[in-house]
């Protein structure tokens, strides 16, 4: 079997007594759609953070195609192929659409023309072509989800974690959107995604991890683990299964 693209090997990571994200491993394979979930709190984002560079974690190891990245500058990590987008999309307002999507190009581009070009073509494939010449803070949510999205993929990432791409978009723009990440790993991007919205997780990762409380507590295909005792109660309390089972 081939080496997996990313190796978490017993990450820990504290933020003064609380223990955010505890131990935890994984191996990601490349290619497709994986998903981490759990509910608020659990670590998810800390976790991104420590595999993208934003955060060291207080000891374990990341390693991203055989080499050791742990604790390594984003920016070095986005030159190995692994780029992250954020929950809080924050482009640069008063630039164009074109301007900001450059700014990830800039990574492989030698010059500004190169880099420019490059978001253009970026922009085509998510659909925002007709907005390349707006500021940026004239974008809807949704379109400043898809910008967050492009600036990302301008740095030609081999694996994307997407932490939240769907939040705050309604049921239609989800619609929307969901093609968009799957033409994203049709490309060939290996994609990991936090996400809240069920209903895209199941249709689009093949493989879920679960985390709750800094650990991760399941792992399997979506159908398994949403039946999983462990998942249900972590998201609804202990006791759940039980009394949904004597509900029933
Ligand atoms: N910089 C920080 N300083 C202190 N505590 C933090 C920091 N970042 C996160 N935490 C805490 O660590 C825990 C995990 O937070 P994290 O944001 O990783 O969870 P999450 O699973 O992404 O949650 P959500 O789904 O609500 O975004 C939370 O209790 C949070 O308050």
């Amino acid at each position: 079997m081939a080496s997996a693209l990313l190796q978490v090997q017993d990450v820990s990571k504290s933020f003064g007594g609380l223990a955010a994200v505890r131990s935890v491993s994984l191996e990601l394979q490349a290619g497709g759609i994986s998903a981490l979930i759990g509910p608020n709190g659990a670590g998810k984002t800390t976790l991104f953070a420590l595999l993208s560079g934003f955060l060291r974690p207080d000891s374990g190891r990341i390693v991203l195609d055989g080499t050791d990245i742990t604790g390594q500058a984003p920016h070095l990590n986005a030159r190995r192929g692994l780029t992250r987008t954020f929950q809080i999309v924050q482009p640069f307002a008063a630039q164009t659409v074109r301007e900001n999507i450059a700014v990830g190009a800039h990574l492989h581009c030698a010059s500004r023309r190169e880099a420019l070009a490059a978001a253009d073509a970026v922009a085509q494939r998510l659909g925002l072509a007709p907005q390349l010449d707006k500021p940026a803070g004239d974008l809807t949510v949704a379109g400043r989800k898809r910008l967050e999205l492009a600036r990302a993929l301008a740095t030609r990432p081999r694996l994307l974690l997407l932490d939240e791409v769907l939040a705050g978009l309604n049921p239609q723009e989800v619609g929307e959107m969901v093609p968009v990440v799957r033409a994203i790993a049709a490309e060939g991007v290996t994609v990991l995604m936090i996400e809240h919205v069920m209903q895209a997780v199941m249709n689009l990762a093949a493989h879920v991890w679960v985390l709750a409380q800094g650990e991760l507590i399941a792992t399997g295909t979506p159908g398994e683990v949403t039946r999983d005792v462990k998942v249900i109660e972590a998201y609804l309390g202990h006791g759940t299964a039980r009394r949904l089972a004597e509900a029933t």
